[in-house]
């Protein structure tokens, strides 16, 4: 595969090198940048009134995505994720080419054969595994993994079905901003010895633990996928003058330390971490209510803030690997060919986007932000 050029454009003056990027700072903020189409390998688009609002937020930046399958019911069955690409399908733009890849959602009672029926379809891409009550609809998840999902995980190896994991514990005597690395100790570190020719991907990494254990492990079989939030927000932010709902996501924000671990890991330029949203859009009263649901809508802001963050760490150079190369190469797919633009203008988020059935509230809703794409 051949790597693009990395290109900044400055008052119409382009650059190639680092050190022409650093040059077009001093002089002007007026900076682009274009990079090959980003894809979102951790998504939630929901169902309904929802999926049809939020479905062009994503497919306006993002070439392909992997959709995640914790609806209500859960996306069990091939036959399932079927119908549910052709309601995405049907919710997207005209003229849009965004893919979505679809997943399977592991319970206890997932059959060998719905693995290699998943595989036939040629559509399935992943199957994700949910501990039962860890996160958002997860009711359905898996109590054992060792035991019944055993045979599943041995036809996902022989079919080369990647297993992409929300890596906390459930147990509630374990303290909430634990659960990450508890679950790294006791689940994960021995799910890869056990079955080291698994592809496995840690979801939206929050700690330094995850980040080293990912580290450790093999490149090209172990990776993870990395949030906006956890990159730019620790966990205070959730009390910033008070109760911060639009903050409240799973795994929790953590604290400054890991946060920092995290922006390290990923513009380090390791092929190991790569862009996944988690953008899970949850209409506002179920954020704001005495039991809000856990999940930030982030697909409006999220490649401003990824940007930010690789701008400010000084590694601008390294973020279209992130966003764009990275996912597929360790999936085996191909990397896009459309470019997109980010040009350093400030934007302002808007304070929310009103559907159907209510209003979605932004990650940084009414706050100005930095670096504006465009698809080109
Ligand atoms: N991240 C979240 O806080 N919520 C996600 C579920 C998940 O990814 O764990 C959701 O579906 O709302
Ligand atoms: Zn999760
Ligand atoms: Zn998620």
């Amino acid at each position: 595969m051949k790597s693009s050029v990395f290109s900044c454009k400055a008052s119409g003056f382009p650059f190639t090198t680092l050190r022409g990027l650093n040059k077009v700072k001093k002089y002007t903020t007026k900076m682009e940048l274009s990079i090959t189409r980003p894809d979102d390998w951790h998504l939630h688009l929901r169902d309904g009134n929802l999926l049809e609002a939020v479905v062009p937020h994503s497919a306006h930046h993002f070439g392909r995505a992997v959709v995640m399958p914790n609806l209500k019911p859960p996306i069990t069955t091939t036959a399932a994720a079927l119908a549910y690409r052709a309601s995405i399908l049907k919710a997207l733009p005209a003229n849009s080419d965004f893919t979505p890849l679809m997943t399977l959602y592991l319970t206890d009672s997932t059959s060998p054969e719905e693995i290699k029926l998943a595989r036939k379809s040629g559509v399935i891409f992943a199957v994700k595994l949910y501990p039962a009550g860890a996160t958002t609809n997860s009711q359905d998840g898996v109590t054992d993994l060792f035991g019944k999902c055993t045979p599943v995980l041995e036809e996902m190896v022989k079919q080369n079905m990647p297993l992409l994991v929300h890596g906390e514990v459930t147990n509630p005597e374990v303290d909430i901003f634990d659960r990450e690395k508890v679950f790294i100790e006791t689940v994960l570190s021995h799910l890869v010895l056990k079955f080291p020719k698994l592809k496995v991907v840690m979801e939206h990494v929050t700690t330094m633990d995850a980040v080293k254990f990912v580290e450790s492990c093999t490149e090209g079989s172990v990776a993870a996928t990395v949030t906006p939030q956890h990159l730019v927000l620790n966990r205070n932010s959730l009390f910033q003058g008070g109760l911060q709902p639009h903050n409240y996501c799973l795994p929790v924000l953590k604290r400054e330390t890991h946060r920092q671990a995290i922006v390290s890991a990923v513009t380090s330029g390791s092929k190991r971490f790569f862009l996944g949203t988690d953008s899970a859009p949850h209409e506002r009263q179920k954020k704001e209510c005495p039991c809000g649901c856990a999940g930030i809508y982030n697909a409006p802001v999220a490649l401003s803030v990824y940007a930010n963050v690789f701008e400010k760490a000084g590694a601008l150079d390294k973020l279209e690997a992130f966003t764009s190369f990275n996912g597929p190469d360790f999936y085996g797919l191909p990397r896009n060919t459309s470019k997109i633009t980010l040009r350093k203008i400030p934007w302002k988020v808007p304070e929310s986007f009103s559907y159907a059935s209510g209003y979605i509230i932004p990650m940084f809703a009414g706050q100005m932000l930095e670096w504006l794409p465009s698809y080109v």
